[in-house]
């Protein structure tokens, strides 16, 4: 599957066990939504092993939240069953479309020799004019402050450059969802720092984009708008940041405790 190209798959909306009382926002205003989703895998011996288990989380419209757990919880497994890319054994999943998925390693993604080229690469399908190509092209680059790089080679490019790249080849396409994966696993604090705040510039001048960031690390909360944190394939916490940060601070420190005693 092209993952450049807004994702088409649907499967029905159920009503919600979640975590969360979001009865404020209604139904229609939440844009990635699972309930009691579940995904096995089978081993060589034919043995099912769940790797997602009954997970429900519900991500307002507009909104910037991000999903954090221990290695090997299952967070790049939920993204890619939200994505599309991964059917749930069991359970429902509602995500608005078009849908983006955006690689952990921008080398993946990143594809054509110039940004221009790369940004408009995934409209050829469209039927667009060169100069309707070319404002979309502009305005993705401009939401991720990358509109000065418009002719440059993208192999001169600096990681962080390249994610916000990415993104925009995502935005071009008027994605209403993007799934972030990992994005910032290989950039240094500079470049962390600069893919976020291009992130939270495009939510704020984008209408009605929603973003999902998996990231293992904990200071990046301080920019959500809301956190969901898994352990072991399951949801254990989903809503306000700073409850999150507090309760995976209060872990860490009696793992910590456990360790020195
Ligand atoms: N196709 C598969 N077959 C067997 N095991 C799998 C498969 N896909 C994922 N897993 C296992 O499921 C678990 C969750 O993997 P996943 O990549 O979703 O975790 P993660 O939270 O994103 O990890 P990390 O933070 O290390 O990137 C891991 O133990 C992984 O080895």
């Amino acid at each position: 599957m092209n993952v450049r190209a807004p994702f088409c798959a649907s499967t029905p909306l159920h009503s919600n066990p979640t975590t969360r009382n979001y009865n404020a926002i209604g139904a229609d205003n939440f844009a990635i939504e699972s309930q009691r989703v579940s995904y096995s895998v089978n081993n060589e011996r034919g043995k099912m092993i769940p790797i997602i288990r009954d997970c429900s989380l519900k991500i307002p419209s507009g909104q910037f939240w991000m999903l954090l757990g221990p290695n090997g919880c299952g967070k790049s497994t939920l993204l890619k069953i939200l994505a599309g890319l991964l059917s749930p054994t069991d359970g429902f999943v509602h995500v608005r479309k078009p849908r983006s998925y955006v690689f952990q390693n921008p080398d993946h993604q990143v594809v054509m020799p110039t940004v221009e080229a790369d940004v408009a690469f995934g409209l050829g399908r469209f039927n667009l004019t060169s100069d309707e190509t070319e404002l979309r092209v502009a305005k993705a680059l401009t939401a991720v402050g990358m509109y000065d790089f418009l002719q440059r080679p993208v192999q001169t490019l600096s990681g962080g450059q390249k994610q916000r790249v990415a993104i925009a080849g995502a935005l071009v396409e008027e994605c209403k969802v993007l799934l972030l994966d990992e994005l910032t696993t290989f950039l240094d604090e500079t470049d962390q720092i600069g893919v976020i705040k291009a992130m939270k510039n495009t939510l704020s001048s984008s209408e009605d984009v929603t973003a999902l960031w998996v990231t293992h690390r904990l200071e990046e909360l301080e920019y959500a708008d809301g956190a969901v944190y898994m352990e072991d394939g399951k949801v254990v916490m989903h809503g306000e940041p700073s409850i999150i940060m507090d309760s995976i601070e209060a872990r860490r420190a009696s793992y910590t405790d456990i360790i020195n005693s």
